[in-house]
């Protein structure tokens, strides 16, 4: 497998006089996990689409896996996964059935009881779709995009409707699907989640890109102040360091041994997240032209 599972170039893709994608430059690594943020609107549905695809392009370059998406043979499509942001249909069969049969679709297909029991659905493997909860169908989806053993999987996003501990399960599958050297192209407005899975997150606003970094690292982040704060006076004090340890230190020889609520903070990636998008949105999430 080449190094690059995906490569855009200049992508763009206008919807009447509406730039969706605007001029995006973007590869993902073999065997990463790549988040895409972006606002509502931003554009990413639209990329993802283009990349499974579904949809046509106005201008630029793609490839995924090594082929143009755009008229891709069936022998390109085994080698993807699917997970769409919404499912529905085949409420009277069982995820069994519906695995089976899928599964029996593609040439090196995973065993249908280890997928039931990566995605947590043995104990309803049986039970007609009709009867799962909204998380438990959000499961099936993930059951059918990765029972063909996709080499590059798109998720988009996978766990809107989990319950906590859902979610904690469902990023021990992708982690694990990730260190089998799935590569896994992820949409999500949860931040907390781009940060625990993500090995790389590009954040796109107006159809364009505004950064690619680690999650720990995106728009400095690493170098950026700390916030630390204590009670004192019956009022909550706050200052901005960038050598927090020092300022802990002095606060701790005042007060003689413990400082009272002491806590230090950083930008968390949601306040980073949300300080690059303010320019690109408003109230209504409508993009400001640059
Ligand atoms: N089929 C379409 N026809 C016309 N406009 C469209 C179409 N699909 C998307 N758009 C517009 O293109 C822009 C980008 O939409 P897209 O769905 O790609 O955004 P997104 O980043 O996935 O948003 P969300 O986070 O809400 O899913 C939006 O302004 C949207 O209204």
């Amino acid at each position: 497998m080449s190094q690059t599972a995906i490569r855009i170039r200049e992508l763009t893709k206008t919807y009447g006089n509406h730039r969706a994608v605007d001029g995006l430059d973007l590869d993902v690594h073999a065997g990463e996990v790549f988040a895409l943020l972006g606002p509502n609107g931003a554009g990413k549905t639209t990329t993802v689409e283009i990349l499974e695809g579904f949809r046509d392009r106005d201008g630029g370059e793609v490839s995924v896996l090594g082929t143009d998406p755009h008229g891709a043979t069936r022998a390109w499509r085994d080698r993807i996964g699917i997970v769409l942001q919404t499912s529905g249909g085949l409420d009277l069969l069982t995820p069994r059935e519906i695995l089976r049969s899928t599964a029996k679709g593609y040439r090196a297909s995973r065993d249908v009881d280890e997928v039931l029991e990566a995605t947590g659905l043995t104990a309803k493997a049986d039970d007609r779709i009709s009867g799962l909860s909204g998380g438990q169908r959000r499961r099936m989806d993930v059951a059918l995009g990765i029972v063909g053993r996709p080499e590059l999987l798109f998720l988009d996003e996978p766990t809107t409707g989990f319950d906590p501990q859902a979610r904690r399960d469902f990023w021990e599958l992708i982690r694990g699907l990730a260190h089998d050297g799935t590569t896994i192209l992820l949409t999500t407005h949860y931040l907390d989640e781009a940060e625990h899975l993500a090995d790389r997150v590009g954040v796109i606003a107006g159809g364009r890109l505004l950064a690619l970094d680690t999650p720990a690292a995106l728009g400095g982040r690493q170098s950026q102040e700390a916030t630390v704060s204590w009670e004192e006076g019956g009022t909550r004090q706050n200052v901005r360091t960038a050598t927090p340890t020092t300022e802990v230190a002095s606060l701790a020889a005042r007060f003689g041994g413990e400082v009272p609520e002491l806590t230090v903070t950083r930008p968390s990636l949601e306040d980073t997240y949300l300080g690059l998008i303010a320019p690109h949105v408003t109230d209504e999430r409508q993009e400001v032209p640059a």
